[in-house]
């Protein structure tokens, strides 16, 4: 069996949500963990030492993004993308799989690659599991993630098997272009849409690899399925991915679906979702989201979140961030990320502490009940 570059040990266990250790060539990483997502090489509006400050342990870059500007190979020129953005810790890099797919207008996938216009100026590109291997080492990121098709939330049988089929044979593809295999490790990812079988069917072709991956993640997921077929599959694929490797849920970022992911077995998440409501008004507090433009908050000298501790929290309060967004100030944008950001990385924090407690049930119970109150 090869040392992989990125590990993992499970420290406890409480019920099928577990704490653990993710080692990698920039870090260790205390699991579970919430990943910000930093698509174009940054964490909208957040400097590094914010990013610290909030505790975030891992970042997220994008490869359909980065490949299209400013280039993967003029990143690599310049030593890769820690260098470029200045970030010591470990970076996850998706594969831009879903990126063409969301984004590329005109995209045909084909057994070689997929045909698609870049959103940017329209000019012809081609992606294809080698390529986006080939940016990936360029990027340098810690862990890489297959080049794989992320059908539709409700894609039915009939598209699904062909399609997991053709991820599988890209899956192999993948493997033998990774270049960099002692220094970046490389995360197999689940589909399936909403089916267990063809769930177990996805997870038992990329089995056949497991030396060569040093994670799972569950993709296929947070596209549009309704929330009980999400819940349904993670209870039901999660647990049969390997208990020694690390288990990656993409695209979820709403606090109640991630304590449902993590009671089972999942280890990271990433989402987009908290900047950007942030840079539109909307913020996470210990009693549900709060729409910070509302007129009722315009004199309101309250902190975001009375119960959170953040700077954000610390030092200023609803009315002067209501005021902020209402007139575009940069700064609003800046504290209403940092916040939601914060929120989602304690809450990990906070899971990982109950589960080593055993006392995750109790606090997953005791967060949603408040959660779901709506303030005032
Ligand atoms: C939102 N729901 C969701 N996102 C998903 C992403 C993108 C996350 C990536 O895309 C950007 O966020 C939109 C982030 O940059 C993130 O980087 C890892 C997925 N990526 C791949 N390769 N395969 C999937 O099955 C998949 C499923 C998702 N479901
Ligand atoms: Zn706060």
């Amino acid at each position: 069996m090869k040392k992989l570059p990125v590990t993992y040990t499970l420290e406890m266990t409480d019920g099928k949500a577990r704490a653990g250790k993710i080692q990698t060539p920039h870090g260790i990483i205390e699991t579970p963990v919430f990943m910000p997502v930093g698509t174009q090489a940054t964490v909208k509006a957040m400097t590094k030492e914010e990013l610290d400050d909030i505790g975030t342990q891992i970042i997220l870059g994008n490869t359909y993004h980065l490949f299209l500007r400013p280039g993967d190979d003029l990143i690599d020129r310049l030593g890769g993308l820690h260098q470029f953005m200045s970030w010591k810790k470990p970076i996850l890099t998706d594969s831009g799989g879903f990126q063409v797919f969301s984004l590329g207008a005109l995209r045909k996938i084909k057994e070689e690659g997929v045909y698609f216009s870049s959103h940017i100026d329209g000019s012809k590109r081609f992606i294809s599991p080698e390529k986006s291997i080939e940016i990936q080492n360029h990027l340098g990121s810690d862990i890489a993630m297959l080049f794989d098709e992320c059908p539709p939330g409700l894609s039915t049988r009939e598209y699904l098997i062909p399609s997991i089929e053709r991820t599988t044979r890209w899956a192999k593809r993948c493997v033998e272009a990774h270049q960099k295999a002692d220094k970046q490790g490389l995360f197999a990812i689940v589909q399936g849409g909403i089916y267990e079988d063809l769930r177990q069917k996805s997870l038992e072709e990329l089995l056949e690899m497991d030396e060569h991956f040093s994670g799972y993640a569950i993709g296929g997921l947070a596209v549009g399925e309704p929330r009980e077929d999400m819940y349904r599959i993670l209870d039901s694929i999660v647990e049969k991915c390997p208990e020694n490797k690390p288990r990656y849920l993409m695209g979820v970022g709403e606090p109640i679906d991630m304590l449902e992911a993590v009671e089972s077995g999942i280890d990271m998440m990433d989402c987009v979702q908290p900047t950007r409501i942030a840079r539109h008004g909307t913020v996470f507090t210990k009693h549900g989201r709060l729409v910070i433009k509302n007129a009722e908050y315009a004199e309101d000298t309250r902190a975001l979140d009375e119960e959170c501790d953040c700077y954000v929290c610390r030092n200023y309060s609803r009315a002067y961030i209501r005021h902020l967004l209402k007139v575009d100030e940069i700064l609003g944008a800046r504290l209403t990320s940092y916040h939601n950001l914060y929120f989602l990385v304690q809450l990990m924090k906070d899971a990982r502490e109950a589960i080593k407690k055993g006392e995750f049930q109790k606090f997953k119970k005791e967060f949603i009940d408040k959660y779901n109150i709506n303030i005032h």
